[in-house]
């Protein structure tokens, strides 16, 4: 019987798709080593992007394959993750561990961003990413609300200038609604909000952090200015429904992301469909397709579709976003998917930028 080799094992691994990645896993790079001993193999996966969710069940599928090839009498896939680091070049050291900045936007308020920020963040600390979410949207601070901090709450100070985030579910916060009583950031004009998100970035000790997911003020003014120039920002998340005149206000946002460098990682298109929880009747609420074309019009995709739904207002507003309420109802597997799509793209983004390292002796 002739040896088993390298190239029948990566052929029978190529027929499979990494759906986040959207690639096989031997093209993307994520197969960092195959042993073979007589007709047992060994495959060792190494993804992105944080995936406790989704490693076993993809070791299974990957494993089931390699235990097709003709051969092969028995096969062991591992796979595990690590998050790569984008690079930052000049941030403030407050930000130097953090290795990728996301930001979640929308051109006009009230479609949902902060909802799907929160739940953003909780899915890819599920996914056991460290995660810190920054509250950036001055004029309506809600991240606080959303992850369950009493009111009042105020962030310890270290060395008389640096905040501590509080860590609620697993993630760590920081928002302007810590620091302030509810109406001083209203009357705060727009270089003002800007200086003091610029203080909550880098005078926060972030720590170590895979993800920082920053809920982003509605709109393209100067704060969402100040974001890009004073971070790399790993890439932008849009947040929109599908009705005409959020789709051009999202338009609008693609456009501000384009023009300083800032990768758009895709559109969510929030209350989409409305689900009758007497029926099961699905009606679309806002008109139909929005998101689609506007991911096609402008070649971004259209990452998650999310349902207009009663448990993800009562539980976000409550203080509990669905994906810590009830993780294993299936809105919460949207977000769990969405939280590793986002991830993946991040890691993508991130080799292709990597420099190598150049020794000169
Ligand atoms: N998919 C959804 N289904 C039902 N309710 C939702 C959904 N998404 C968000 N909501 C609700 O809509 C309201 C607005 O959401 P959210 O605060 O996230 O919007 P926003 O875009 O961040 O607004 P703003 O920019 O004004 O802060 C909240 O009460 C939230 O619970």
């Amino acid at each position: 019987m002739s040896q088993l080799n390298r190239e029948q094992i990566e052929s029978a691994l190529r027929e499979l798709t990494d759906p986040h990645l959207n690639q096989d896993p031997v093209s993307a790079e994520c197969v960092k080593d195959i042993r073979i001993n007589g007709s047992s193999v060994v495959v060792d996966v190494v993804l992105g992007y944080a995936a406790d969710q989704f490693k076993q069940g993809w070791a299974q599928i990957l494993q089931s394959a390699v235990e097709q090839v003709a051969g092969v009498s028995q096969a062991q896939v591992n796979v595990s993750w690590q998050v790569p680091a984008q690079p930052n070049v000049g941030a403030p050291d407050t930000l130097a561990q953090v290795k990728n900045v996301i930001a979640v936007a929308s051109g006009k308020g009230g479609v949902g961003k902060s909802t799907t920020a929160a739940n953003l963040a909780l899915a890819l600390a599920r996914e056991g990413a460290k995660v810190g979410v920054l509250d950036a949207d001055i004029y309506g601070p809600s991240q606080g609300i959303m992850f369950g901090i009493p009111a009042g709450t105020r962030p310890a100070v270290q060395n008389e200038k640096l905040f501590v985030p509080i860590e609620a579910m697993g993630v760590k916060v920081m928002s302007m609604a810590f620091l302030t009583d509810d109406n001083t950031a209203m009357a705060w004009r727009g270089p003002m909000a800007a200086g003091a998100l610029q203080q909550l970035l880098t005078q926060t000790l972030w720590g170590d952090l895979d993800y920082l997911v920053v809920d982003m003020p509605p709109g393209t003014g100067d704060i969402q200015l100040t974001l890009s120039q004073k971070v790399s920002v790993a890439g932008a998340l849009i947040v929109t429904t599908p009705q005409d005149i959020a789709l051009l206000d999202a338009k609008k946002g693609i456009e501000m992301f384009r023009k300083v460098n800032i990768p758009v990682l895709g559109v969510v298109e929030n209350m989409a469909v409305h689900v009758c929880s007497n029926c099961g009747h699905i009606e679309h609420v806002f008109g139909e397709g929005g998101g689609e074309r506007l991911a096609e019009a402008y070649e971004v995709d259209l990452l998650a579709s999310m349902p207009l739904s009663m448990a993800i207002r009562m539980q976000c507003d409550g203080g509990k976003p669905t994906t810590e309420a009830d993780p294993e109802s299936q809105i919460a597997m949207i977000y769990q998917q969405l939280a590793r799509t986002v991830g993946a793209r991040l890691s993508v983004a991130a080799y292709a930028g990597a420099v190598p390292e150049i020794e000169i002796d």
